[in-house]
């Protein structure tokens, strides 16, 4: 059995003020015993959410992480000092990192690689463009995706992987739950495939995710949890979706 994962991507929002009260409003729901929970916020905000969330359930992740040990490396963050701020987990290969800052695969499973020696659990985004879909390639896709972006991953602790259609994020669009049902089960066969253990690997969904679908998302077999992003940045609506997956 997987325990749910509910985590939430703050992309590049928020103030010191917007994200007190955002956490603030998180605090005052509790987290059903049965689910696991995490916050992504930007890395300025990073230390408030660690102090924040210190006396509660919810862990703090960070939205992206450098591939090497502390060095010449302007403008990067290394995974050990996320680990040392007191980060439990990373996202890694969000599609907006691979569209604007061209992420390759491989730079991916570099960043994996030095998230999980670090002792970060890495949640690694895979998804396909609606361009990609229409034209019958998104299985391909992901499949590419996970091979590149695993490449030395088997064994990884703590593994998540976001199945997060580009289509769907931030549009308003949610594959239908049959739809994102087939592709997390798809996933998992690949995982198989690649010598991951996946029955025990939790596969999220992420795009636009809300409190009226996310019960119906939860319900399929294969998806262990979300990923979410605008319905993150408000209390009331993140409690609900963490309370759908209880
Ligand atoms: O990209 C996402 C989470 O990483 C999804 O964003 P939305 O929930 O805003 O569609």
């Amino acid at each position: 059995m997987r325990r749910p994962l509910v985590a939430g991507n703050w992309k590049m929002h928020g103030s010191r003020d917007s994200v007190g009260t955002l956490l603030n409003g998180l605090m005052a729901q509790s987290v059903p015993e049965t689910v696991d929970v995490a916050v992504c916020p930007t890395y300025v905000h990073l230390d408030q959410a660690v102090a924040a969330c210190a006396n509660s359930v919810i862990a703090v992740g960070a939205q992206d992480c450098w591939h090497a040990e502390p060095g010449a490396y302007t403008g990067d963050v290394a995974a050990v000092m996320l680990e040392e701020l007191g980060c439990e987990w990373v996202i890694l290969g969000h599609s907006e990192r691979r569209s604007y800052h061209a992420e390759a695969d491989a730079l991916i499973a570099a960043k994996l690689q030095a998230a999980a020696a670090a002792g970060l659990k890495p949640i690694v985004c895979v998804g396909e463009t609606l361009d990609q879909r229409e034209s019958g390639e998104a299985e391909a896709v992901v499949a590419r995706q996970l091979r590149g972006s695993l490449e030395g991953a088997v064994g990884t602790a703590g593994l998540v992987i976001a199945y997060e259609p580009v289509w769907a994020i931030g549009t308003g669009l949610t594959a239908s739950p049959e739809q994102a049902q087939q592709m997390h089960a798809f996933i998992r066969k690949q995982l198989q495939d690649l010598g991951v253990d996946a029955q025990q690997t939790r596969i999220l969904y992420g795009g636009s995710v809300k409190p009226g679908n996310a019960g119906e998302l939860f319900a399929q077999d294969d998806i262990d949890g979300a990923l979410v992003g605008g319905a993150a940045l408000k209390a009331e609506d993140f409690n609900a979706i963490i309370a759908a997956a209880g």
